[in-house]
């Protein structure tokens, strides 16, 4: 079942000197799918998916998420819409230093006013999952990379969204701590059968998805599905993006472990 349809979407960003950063794209994403977008440094992938989370908006196109059309939601309804059912994780994890790792997980709990019992319950269930429990007291700054993108995971699944956006979710990792946050978020897609869209330039990652759909300039420029290996995935994700263009180091081209 399609569960993001966006049809002929455009965005232009208006300033001194108007800038189309999307041109038209049609893109359908099934429940349960780990869908990558790539392409190369200011093609529009982040364009595209804050349009998909609602943080932005199309200048004209159709965006439907679950069925609805995003662009009749008011404000507070996207807000709300966003907290249910969107998980975000970003490159930079976007945690509050100020707070334990139990209180950054808790915290969209705490903003939807759920009674403490519950979100104690659900914290602790989804730290099991992820192999945090140990750091729960701890401070933000006391945590590595990885634990933190895991944590940043933990958050965003909290609510049990039926979403999960990642803009460049290891970007800011090792080698190591990225594989580990792949399989984290790869596992996540299977067992929750949580839709997950993941904007990338490493090309290790996106071949831990199903799909990856390249956009050049604003628009679509193709689109390769994973087969039975990972390894062949990845060789054809690294041909397209040869295809593709852009700088050598806007990509990765490591072998996977
Ligand atoms: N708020 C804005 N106002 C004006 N132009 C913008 C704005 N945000 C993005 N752009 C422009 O739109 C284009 C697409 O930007 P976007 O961030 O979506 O690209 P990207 O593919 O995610 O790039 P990168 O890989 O470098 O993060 C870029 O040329 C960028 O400069």
């Amino acid at each position: 079942m399609t569960i993001i349809n966006l049809e002929t979407v455009s965005k232009i960003y208006q300033g001194v000197v108007p800038y189309e950063a999307l041109k038209k794209i049609d893109l359908s994403v099934e429940e349960g799918e780990f869908l990558s977008i790539m392409g190369p440094s200011g093609s529009g992938k982040t364009t595209l998916l804050n349009i998909i989370a609602t943080l932005d908006k199309a200048t004209s196109g159709l965006i439907e998420i679950k069925g609805g059309d995003v662009s009749q939601l008011s404000k507070d309804e996207l807000s709300l819409f966003r907290l249910k059912k969107i998980g975000f994780v970003f490159q930079d994890f976007n945690l509050l230093p100020p707070l334990t790792v139990e209180e950054n997980i808790m915290l969209p709990l705490t903003l939807d006013n759920q009674p403490e019992k519950l979100m104690k319950q659900k914290v602790k269930k989804i730290m099991d999952e992820l192999g945090i429990s140990h750091l729960a007291k701890n401070r933000i700054h006391e945590a590595s990379g990885g634990e933190k993108q895991r944590i940043a995971i933990a958050r965003a699944l909290i609510n049990d969204p039926d979403i999960i956006l990642a803009d460049e979710p290891t970007g800011n990792l090792d080698s190591k701590s990225a594989g580990d946050v792949m399989s984290i978020l790869s596992e996540i897609n299977k067992l929750r059968n949580v839709t997950t869209i993941m904007v990338t330039h490493d090309a290790i990652s996106a071949s831990y998805s199903n799909r990856v759909v390249f956009i050049k300039d604003g628009c679509f420029y193709n689109e390769i599905y994973s087969g039975e290996k990972k390894e062949l995935f990845y060789q054809n994700i690294l041909d397209v993006l040869a295809h593709l263009g852009g700088t050598n180091h806007e990509f990765q081209a490591t072998r996977p472990s």
